[in-house]
């Protein structure tokens, strides 16, 4: 389990994710060491820079500045990107009577006209560098700055943002109101914020490039540090080593509960195998032997034809990792089974129709739980398992994990992985083709056959839905779920962590 602690040398440094006010806290304790704020501004000013002529030949450039530190970042681009030799303009929203400090340190040194920020000025700009707002917007965008960035998405000419597009929360990556600047690249400094990563942040913000300008990650243990980027560097340590000494049984025993939906359990079954479980077994009505048996010779099928044979069946202590819900179907069943399986105190996974019957009656499920335990819904089970939740997604995930004690992995291309204790992971690399039917049941098995091979559950829930992703961007466009499970061991086999 990876503890998380103030003051503890942070997991996976380079995967963090700072909230906007760890952001300002970081900028702070760097100038608590010595690093002086015109400094950072200057580097800030200089990652835009160029960010900017590594990806465009010079070519007329409007730069909008606000009035704080946003816009001293701007007046360091433009000073910048003027001494490279391009044509550079500067408009400024209100007098630069606001411009303090950093900002107005920076403002001072640029030596070109200063325009009155408005959407006319526009005109001629072949390239656009938002700095009006960045990690203090406050409110929507009103005014010269809501005409002006509205103006400028209707314009044909490329955006870049510094630090965030302007109208847009770092946190939440949903804009303040109506009006969010759309940006071709966004150049952004020490560590992404979620709302780079959230949708529609993640779009908003085109390509992303981060800087370091300066602070020393020695300020890192000052900070909550509970949020990542999705990606091995997080959960790499805890992930399942084959070691050629080992025999099956190191490697755990999941077991699906099947339903009447075979083709579900089976996808999950196959993923948990491919993933490495030692064992993998379906609880399977009569009527359904054959079918599963037929899946594959490396599954073991179990007569399990109602909920009191699961319970029996889930005795068997060996028996270390229960996949609950995939092809259960709506109805009471799922709900016994999970309960039987929330019972054991082992390591559950509860997708789909387990979750679903849980609608309306969370806190008995959750009342239920012992052990460590995954619900992986997709946005609308989320809503009718925990209607009354607001917030973007990851406030959402992190205030499910803590009310069900349970990981909660609210899938999406932006997924949220949550544990109980409030460490979050954002999944960026779910191409669009996992939006297919069978892939919840595969990722459900994929988490399953981790937590057998001993995977805590935050972990197992984050590698399972990173794997998810690259076996998906390996299967291709035309993917469909049956190709995952194969290309899952692929993944694997070229991975460096397994
Ligand atoms: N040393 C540092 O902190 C560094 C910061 N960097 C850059 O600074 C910005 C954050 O600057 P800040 O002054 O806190 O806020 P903004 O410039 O984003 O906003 C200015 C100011 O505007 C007011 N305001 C908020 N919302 C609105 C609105 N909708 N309309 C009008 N005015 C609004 C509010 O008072 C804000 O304070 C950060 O993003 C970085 O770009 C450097 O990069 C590194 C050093
Ligand atoms: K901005």
């Amino acid at each position: 389990m990876i503890e998380e602690a103030k003051g503890a040398a942070p997991v996976a440094p380079e995967a963090l994710l700072l909230s906007v006010a760890e952001m300002a806290a970081a900028d702070r304790a760097a100038m608590a060491r010595g690093v002086a704020g015109t400094e950072l501004m200057e580097q800030a000013g200089r990652a835009v820079e160029l960010a900017i002529r590594a990806r465009w030949s010079a070519r007329p450039t409007l730069v909008l500045c606000g009035p704080g530190n946003n816009g001293g970042d701007g007046f360091v681009a433009a000073r910048r990107l003027q001494a490279a030799g391009w044509p550079v303009r500067l408009a400024l929203l209100g007098t630069g009577d606001g411009l303090t400090g950093d900002a107005a340190h920076h403002a001072a040194l640029w030596e070109g006209p200063v325009e009155a920020l408005a959407p006319a000025g526009l005109a001629g700009a072949e390239l656009i560098v938002d700095a009006l707002f960045g990690a203090g917007l406050s409110r929507p965008l009103e005014g010269a700055a809501a005409a002006t960035v509205e103006a400028a998405n209707a314009a044909a000419v490329p955006l870049v943002a510094v630090d965030v597009p302007s109208g847009l929360s770092g946190d939440t990556g949903a804009p303040l109101g109506p009006l969010a600047a759309e940006a071709a690249l966004t150049v952004t400094f020490f560590r992404k914020k979620p709302g780079h990563l959230l949708y529609p942040g993640r779009r908003l913000c085109g390509e992303i490039r981060l800087a370091d300008i300066g602070i020393p990650d020695s300020v890192l243990p000052e900070l909550a540090l509970k949020a990542w980027q999705n990606g091995p560097a997080l959960w790499r340590s805890a992930f399942p080593r084959r070691r050629p000494e080992s025999h099956k049984y190191d490697y755990g025993h999941a077991v699906v509960a099947g339903g009447p939906m075979t083709g579900a359990a089976r996808l999950a079954a196959l993923a948990a195998l491919r993933v490495g479980a030692g064992l993998v077994s379906i609880a399977a009505r009569p009527e359904d032997r054959v079918i599963y048996a037929l899946a594959s010779p490396s599954l073991i099928v179990r007569d399990c034809a109602e909920p009191a044979a699961w319970e029996a069946l889930i005795e068997d202590e060996r028996l270390n990792a229960l996949v609950v819900g995939p092809g259960l179907g709506r109805g009471d069943t799922a709900w016994q089974l999970a309960h039987a399986a929330l019972a054991t105190g082992r390591a559950t996974v509860l997708d789909a129709d387990a979750v679903t019957a849980a609608e309306g009656r969370g806190h008995a499920l959750f009342r239920a739980v012992r052990g460590p335990v995954v619900l992986t819904p997709h946005d609308g089970e989320f809503r009718r398992l925990f209607p009354d939740l607001e917030g973007d997604r990851l406030v959402r995930a992190r205030r499910a994990a803590e009310r069900s004690g349970c990981v909660v992995l609210l899938k999406g291309a932006d997924g949220v992985v949550a544990a109980p204790d409030g460490r979050a992971a954002i999944t960026v690399n779910a191409p669009p083709a996992l939006a297919t039917a069978g892939t919840g049941d595969v990722l459900a098995g994929t988490i399953g056959g981790l937590l057998a091979q001993g995977m805590p559950a935050f972990e197992a829930a984050a590698a399972g839905a990173w794997l998810q992703g690259e076996a998906a961007a390996l299967a291709g466009a035309g993917m469909i779920s049956q190709d995952l499970p194969e290309r899952i061991s692929q993944v694997l086999r070229g991975a460096a962590f397994s």
